[in-house]
């Protein structure tokens, strides 16, 4: 099984909960050696979405595999993909240890991969406590470990740097590059832009239930936006409007305040040339890093994620 390397496709699934969609026709991959991000606000369906890959919820339609096998004819599931979901199933009068050692016994795996993960994941000096007493981050590293028993070659990990401080992120990082760069597949969900930009490679964008965007990160994010500073602020926007090229959806102009436009999809000099033509004036012209929240915007239209820590 070693070095296996097993894709994640999800094909046009939905589920619907009664009168609630919880995700619709959504289809992507996750590529094993990567990072991927699974991004969208809360309640956008990214849970529904990794219980449907761990065949945990039944879909109501299409169909999810794992190196082309649905999770239920996997050969040895528990050893092939690593899940973690919610805290619900830690005891809090186990100790570290115990926890790891039911787990550990439970999914078949030798004992000696408790100490290997207790020492990996940073919880040695804590091994010995009750788990009540952990803080999240702690609680956070006790789940990774969990999921990490069976030295899987699929990662799904729900949310798992909630509670995770600037360096409890670091370390997270360079816990799942060094997965990645084994050949694993590890498809990481957050509702925090930030966070995925850190972490991820490739994004996968949900909103509402519905697929926004997925892909490469650094395709995805783009060119950067271009900024213009001009007191004909309306009357630029709406000839750039009219001479926008095609296709349509990679062209954008948003206000910025009274006298900013960003435009997406036109090069600084383009922009120059319409102003130029129109005999508008610009007072400064330039172009901003491309950033996942950047291109959330893009594709959303949404109007209200400045800060650096925005929430979808
Ligand atoms: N068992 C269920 N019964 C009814 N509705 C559900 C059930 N599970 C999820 N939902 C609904 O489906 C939608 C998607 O929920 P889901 O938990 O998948 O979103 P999420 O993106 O993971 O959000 P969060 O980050 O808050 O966990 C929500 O409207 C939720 O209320």
């Amino acid at each position: 099984m070693t070095g296996e390397r097993l894709p994640i496709e999800v094909s046009r699934l939905t589920k619907r909960f009664g009168a609630v969609t919880a995700v619709r026709d959504i289809s992507f991959t996750v590529e094993p050696g990567r990072v991927t991000g699974f991004l969208g606000p809360n309640g956008a369906g990214k849970t529904t979405t990794m219980r449907m890959i761990t065949g945990l919820v039944a879909p109501t339609s299409g169909h999810a595999t794992i190196g082309g096998r649905p999770y239920a004819r996997l050969d040895r599931p528990s050893s092939t993909v690593g899940a973690l979901f919610d805290a619900a199933a830690v005891h809090p009068g186990h100790t570290a240890r115990d926890h790891l050692a039911v787990y550990a016994a439970m999914g078949g795996h030798p004992a000696r991969r408790v100490t290997e993960l207790l020492d990996r994941l940073g919880l040695t000096a804590v091994a010995d406590r009750r788990v009540g007493g952990f803080s999240t981050g702690m609680r956070q590293r006790l789940n990774l470990a969990t999921a990490l028993l069976g030295d899987p070659r699929v990662l799904l990990l729900d949310e798992p740097s909630n509670g995770l401080d600037p360096e409890g992120m670091a370390w997270l990082r360079s816990l799942l590059r060094g997965l990645a760069a084994d050949g694993r597949t590890v498809l990481v969900s957050s509702h925090v832009l930030s966070e995925v930009e850190q972490l991820a490679d490739d994004v996968v964008v949900i909103r509402g239930g519905e697929l926004v965007a997925a892909g490469p990160w650094s395709r995805l994010a783009g060119p950067p936006a271009a900024l213009v500073r001009t007191p004909d602020a309306a009357a630029l926007a709406a000839a750039l409007t009219a001479a926008g090229p095609d296709p349509a959806d990679a062209f954008q102009v948003a206000a910025v305040g009274v006298d900013q436009l960003r435009v997406y999809g036109m090069s600084t000099p383009e922009i120059a040339a319409v102003a130029a033509t129109h005999g508008l004036r610009i007072h400064e012209l330039g172009t901003e890093a491309a950033g996942l929240e950047q291109l959330f915007l893009r594709l959303t239209g949404a109007a209200n994620t400045t800060s650096e820590q925005a929430d979808l």
